[in-house]
């Protein structure tokens, strides 16, 4: 979305999403959003509407405050800010200082200075940059206390958040210029700029290097548990949107699956799975076996795994991955896609919770801002990086046309999509059809399933029913009929803009599953 909204358009946007949310909060019972100590962390989880109208008011917010900072003003505060706020966040970390203050009243500063090791002055410096970000609270007489944002930061896994951020991301984050000149176009994790920040030789990738460090690794991975309570990132709209209650699988593997957070939600939303397995390097998995409830236990397990050898656990239903291929190039993901083939059996089904990199523009700014930031520390961290539809597709094809890409799912304020692969198993075989489409917004990707019954592919042709094509004579097949052309020279002005019942779609794609395909995008006809 371009910045083109005018300055009352956006007052109304705010007024109008800021009065929904008040009310919606009062109507479903959720406090009022506060700052004050003893206010809930986080307010969620919310209904769709709240959650709709929550995001139409950040990208509002973000947009009016870039416009009325404007351009130049615009580049300068997000330059000078970020350091700044880095150093502040990074001292609070270090010195633990939220954990120091006490819960139940305010502190001086010369005693807060005093449990931190630090000096005074520098205690009440990095704490009024803090207040400034709304982080601590300062009595009229000058004391520190807490307010909502520290209490999290001083009592929850928040601070090994910040922890992560702080001493793994950041210090990265900024040697990837430096990396990008040095090893140009370069896909090996070990010549990461994560590995250039931390002094690597080029031999270690970013878990070669952290696991030997136990510390390093428990931040880890109570960094990434943490990470699934933001808002997109929990684990309901994957467990909510996988469509088991018809077919629930008996055997689950959760494949580095960290503290097995996931695995949790799905044992508790669907009673048939019969056992869960998380897979992670030993390290994490003895962290997560020391964790699990009394509820879970009989029916979830750790166990140690790297994914770089043959998968040990054969046979099972389902093999979920939740943000781990994107962590490695595309040479480390085939090499660990292959791993699982002889652990497969036809009809297995693997699922990728991960992000689906949507079209430049196609999603708000406040979004998008996040999908590049992940993506951009999965460049730092690892030379990996984030994918879109097509690098997913080909990612699949390329180790095996026996992964048959069957679905991808964004839910509705979901940041993750569920990408669901099935393991065909014997030779390669023609399936049916998936058309995926995403709304105008570019939110919600949207799949029809056309079943073989209807949409036959055979060797030479792909037929598929003209009313499940938006613009039918704009395809032809192709020769061998693995691929349906889209024909751009018969395109009409109206293509991308064909409404079905639930509105104007901006990207249609087509799949075939006996070699998944090509997705096209309509930009300019929507515009
Ligand atoms: C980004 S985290 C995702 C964790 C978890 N799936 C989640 O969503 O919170 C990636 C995980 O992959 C694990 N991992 C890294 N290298 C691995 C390997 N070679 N074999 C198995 N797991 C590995 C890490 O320990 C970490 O838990």
């Amino acid at each position: 979305m371009a910045l083109s909204r005018s300055l009352p358009e956006l007052a109304h946007v705010i007024s109008s999403c800021t009065n929904r949310i008040y009310d919606a909060y009062d109507d479903e019972g959720i406090p009022q959003p506060s700052f004050d100590a003893g206010a809930d962390h986080f307010s969620g989880p919310f209904t769709p509407a709240i959650e709709t109208s929550r995001v139409k008011l950040l990208e509002a917010l973000d947009e009016l405050r870039a416009l009325i900072v404007g351009p130049a003003g615009h580049v300068f505060f997000l330059s000078f800010l970020i350091p700044a706020h880095t150093a502040t966040l990074h001292t609070l970390y270090k010195f633990e200082i939220a954990k120091h203050v006490p819960l139940d009243g305010p502190i001086s500063y010369a005693d807060l200075a005093a449990r931190c090791g630090l000096s005074e002055s520098s205690t009440q410096r990095r704490i009024r940059a803090a207040i400034s970000l709304r982080i601590f609270d300062e009595t009229p007489t000058g004391l520190v206390q807490h307010n909502a944002a520290s209490l999290a930061l001083g009592t929850t896994t928040l601070h090994d958040w910040l922890g992560m951020a702080t001493e793994e991301l950041a210090p990265a984050a900024l040697k990837i210029a430096e990396s990008t000149e040095k090893y140009p176009a370069c896909d090996d994790p070990t010549k990461s700029p994560f590995s250039l920040a931390n002094g690597g030789k080029g031999d270690k990738d970013l878990f070669g290097i952290v696991s030997d460090q136990p510390a390093r690794m428990e931040r880890f991975a109570k960094a990434m548990a943490w990470s699934m309570k933001v808002p997109g990132m929990e684990p309901r709209y994957t467990v909510d949107n996988l469509g088991w209650e018809a077919n629930c699988p008996r055997v689950v593997v959760d494949v580095g699956g960290g503290m097995g957070d996931l695995c949790k939600a799905m044992l508790d939303k669907y009673p048939s799975i019969e056992t869960a397995i998380v897979e992670d390097l030993p390290e994490v998995a003895a962290q997560g076996e020391k964790a699990v409830l009394a509820k879970h236990k009989g029916r979830l397990r750790f166990q140690p795994y790297s994914f770089f050898t043959e998968q040990s656990v054969k046979n099972a239903d389902v093999y979920v991955w939740r943000c781990v291929l994107h962590d490695w190039p595309d040479s480390y993901a085939e090499t660990i896609l292959r791993n699982q083939i002889p652990a497969l059996k036809p009809g297995a089904r693997l699922i990728f919770n991960e992000r689906c990199l949507a079209a430049p523009k196609a999603r708000d700014h406040v979004q998008e801002q996040f999908a590049r930031a992940c993506d951009t520390h999965m460049q730092s961290c690892a030379n990996a990086k984030e994918r879109t539809y097509d690098d997913w597709a080909s990612l699949f094809a390329k180790v095996d046309p026996r992964f048959k890409l069957r679905s991808v799912t964004t839910p509705l304020h979901s940041a993750l999509s569920i990408i669901e692969v099935v393991w065909m198993g014997g030779s390669s075989q023609a399936g049916d059809l998936d058309i995926h489409s995403q709304d105008p917004t570019g939110k919600a990707l949207l799949t029809e399933h056309i079943p073989i019954d209807q949409a036959s592919v055979s060797g030479a042709s792909v037929d598929v029913p003209r009313d499940y094509l938006l613009a039918p004579d704009e395809y032809e097949t192709s020769l061998d009929g693995s691929e349906l052309s889209y024909m751009p020279e018969r395109v009409s002005p109206m293509v991308g803009t064909h409404s079905k019942s639930d509105g104007e779609w901006r990207e249609v794609r087509i799949v075939d599953h006996s070699r998944v395909s090509r997705h096209w995008l309509f930009d300019d006809e929507c515009d």
